[in-house]
């Protein structure tokens, strides 16, 4: 059984200070949803987070990670120190690494691999951008990306992966997919998992949908059959918000 998730990616927001008052406010809040909750606020600011959640309903996961054990990387965080401080999920190729970092298919593959072999979830994201879907291209790219990054893994290893489709021209822009396009790029996920991998693989996989969801928006984009949750950006950084998309389930 798929479970839904509702995550909140902070992104490169939120000193010491904001992230104790953020959470303090998150605390403030109740889950009347079945939805797992997430959030990934900055590594400074993992292990206080997770701390601070100890005994709350709600999982502090990182935005990113290296694929190395150890070495020579300056800046960088493995999986270990990761795990050494709690936590358990990475999110993976959101397209701003992509972007920014030159974050490849090939390294996030195996970014990915060094994760399960810490037995740690991976969320990982993927999108076309608008020329993409100008083009037509968007199930191409989309699949390409999956395939290339995932389809060496074996069957057993996707209970460890949750996915996560965000197109590049809806986030952080005010554009939303509209629930309907959302929903058969996720309906196209699921049946590429399915064809590789049988439909155990393919209904079990959780899909999130990422890109300007809000409280406004959210219920009807989860209320489609193949939206299992999302990836909250900037409505995250609002507990009211935050948990009104929580509850939209
Ligand atoms: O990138 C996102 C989450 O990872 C989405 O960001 P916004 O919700 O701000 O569009």
């Amino acid at each position: 059984m798929r479970k839904n998730i509702v995550a909140g990616n902070w992104k490169m927001n939120n000193d010491l200070a904001q992230t104790e008052a953020l959470i303090s406010d998150l605390k403030a809040h109740t889950k009347t949803s079945n939805a797992e909750v997430m959030i990934a606020p900055s590594f400074t600011n993992l292990w206080h987070a997770f701390e601070a959640t100890r005994q709350d309903d709600i999982e502090v996961v990182a935005q990113n990670m290296h694929f190395a054990d150890n070495g020579a990387y300056t800046g960088e965080v493995n999986a270990s120190m990761l795990k050494g401080i709690g936590i358990k999920t990475v999110i993976l190729g959101h397209s701003e690494r992509r972007a920014y970092y030159n974050e490849t298919d090939e390294s996030l593959a195996k970014k990915v691999d060094a994760a399960l072999a810490n037995d740690m979830r991976t969320i990982f994201c993927f999108g076309e951008e608008l020329a993409d879907r100008k083009a037509g291209s968007e199930e191409a790219i989309v699949g390409s990306q999956i395939k290339n990054a995932l389809f060496h893994l074996e069957a057993s290893a996707f209970k460890n992966i949750i996915l996560a489709y965000e197109p590049v021209w809806a986030i952080g822009t005010g554009e939303t997919a509209s629930p309907e396009q959302a929903q058969d790029m996720h309906k196209f996920i699921r049946q590429t998992l399915n064809d590789t991998y049988g439909s155990q693989v393919a209904d079990d996989m959780s899909i999130l949908y990422g890109g300007s969801v809000k409280p406004g928006n959210a219920k009807e984009i989860f209320s489609k059959p193949d939206v299992d949750g999302g990836l909250i950006g900037g409505a995250a950084l609002k507990a009211d918000d935050f948990y009104a998309i929580v509850n939209a389930f």
